[in-house]
């Protein structure tokens, strides 16, 4: 991967001489390529905000014949109809690996979701569990744009773009409509939040200056490559539902492009974590790597947050996160290591917990007890990488998700002793 930065103007040619100078439709483009735009925001969105890529490719994305509708069983987009919402405290085992072949897209499922993806508005979270590439299909969402956070088991995502290698560490982004498919090499686990609201972007630094965080020129950004045409069956997802066509070619046969809607990888190793130097443990909005704004001042459809390894130095203070309700619901995994809020066990990596909006959550009793007495000497947090998906709207669950909860995680917060005199 030759370029990064995040919301630039990049191009890339796989062949010499492909790729339009100085205008993007030329009467007849360089080899008898097809020039295709492809839009991310409406075309009058304001310059700011404004994403479009524009494809060279051998055949027109629009050669291809009819949809038949394909059952998938797992999938499902917001607003589901009959999806649960509670204000219950919920938790997830790690999804069991397949023990058949099951590639990237049957290994998919959606657990929870808010907003709407036809109005464009809130997300979708899926979880999937597999071993075995996709072989001769391809795939894209037509609901959002998909943030990869693989937990177990590197994925080779190839895009009309190019490759994207993300290991467990790493997440990737691929835009709404971009065609993918993703190769794995062995039994592999993971997240994928689905975002059918504003592009996710990098959120405003405030005082914080003109770096830290994730800084821009740490997103990978994939080169022009294309594949030999074997017939493909593409899979589109409109509202949940899967779609299925036959493609004589490849879709993977963009030989040039450019723009400023890209496929993009990030190594959550390289975010620039910031955190108090004196007392008092920050809101962890101070650990967003992207968000997605709402329409709202400061109030995000979606913010991604992660809890890196970094130095706890805080004075008189507890440590982990405190005992909260918040009007932002939580959706939280664990990609390795532990989650210093949780001592008593039952969130491992692979798994996932839930806290709607206003539900009461924070250190589990063994976590408050341990960080009530410990030493506040200078403590290194090199153990674990969590993160949060933090949404404006609460989660609705669907029936697989419903169905799959740990049992008895109310029971983490019980045995606290009663204080006041
Ligand atoms: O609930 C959680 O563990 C996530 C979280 C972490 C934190 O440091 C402060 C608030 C918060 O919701
Ligand atoms: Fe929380």
């Amino acid at each position: 991967m030759t370029q990064s930065g995040f919301g630039g103007e990049f191009q890339s040619e796989s062949i010499a001489g492909s790729l339009p100078v100085g205008r993007n439709s030329p009467q007849r483009p360089a080899l008898g390529l097809y020039a295709e735009q492809l839009s991310g925001t409406a075309f009058t969105a304001p310059r700011h905000e404004n994403r479009r890529s524009w494809l060279y490719r051998r055949m027109p994305s629009a050669a291809h014949g009819e949809y038949r509708p394909l059952p998938h069983g797992g999938l499902a987009a917001p607003p589901f109809a009959d999806g649960l919402l509670t204000p219950n405290r919920l938790r997830w085992d790690p999804q069991p690996l397949p023990e058949t072949p099951t590639d990237w897209l049957d290994g998919l499922h959606t657990l929870a979701g808010n907003g709407s993806a036809e109005e464009g508005s809130g997300v979708s979270i899926h979880l999937y569990a597999c071993n075995a590439p996709m072989t001769g299909r391809a795939f894209s969402s037509s609901d959002g744009e998909l943030l990869f956070v693989p937990q177990l088991g590197e994925l080779a995502i190839t895009t009309e773009f190019g490759l994207l290698h993300v290991p467990p560490g790493h997440v990737a982004l691929v835009p709404r409509g971009v065609k993918l498919r993703v190769d794995v090499n062995g039994p592999s686990r993971g997240y994928v939040l689905e975002n059918h609201g504003a592009l996710f972007r990098l959120p405003d630094l405030g005082p914080i200056g003109a770096n830290g965080l994730a800084n821009p020129r740490d997103f990978e950004i994939p080169d022009a490559a294309t594949e030999a045409d074997t017939p493909t069956q593409l899979l589109v997802k409109l509202g949940g539902q899967l779609w299925e066509t036959t493609l004589p070619q490849s879709p993977f046969d963009v030989v040039a492009w450019h723009g400023n809607l890209v496929p993009w990888r990030y190594d959550l190793a390289r975010f620039n974590a910031i955190g108090t130097v004196s007392f008092d443990h920050p809101d962890p909005s101070i650990f967003t790597v992207l968000t997605s704004p709402s329409g709202q001042p400061g109030v995000a459809n979606c913010d991604f947050v992660i809890f890196p390894p970094r130095w706890m130095v805080a004075e008189d203070t507890f440590r982990p996160p405190w005992f909260h309700r918040n009007i932002m619901s939580e959706y939280m995994g664990l990609i390795s290591g532990e989650y210093d809020a949780k001592e008593g066990g039952g969130f491992v990596p692979g798994g996932g917990s839930l806290h709607n909006r206003m539900s009461a959550h924070g250190p589990d009793a063994a976590a408050w007890e341990k960080a009530s007495h410990a030493q506040l000497a200078p403590m290194k947090l090199d153990n674990g990488l969590a993160f949060m998906f933090e949404t404006v709207r609460p989660f609705r669950l669907t029936g697989q998700a419903a169905k799959t909860t740990q049992a008895g995680y109310d029971r983490v917060w019980q045995g606290f002793p009663k204080g006041g005199a």
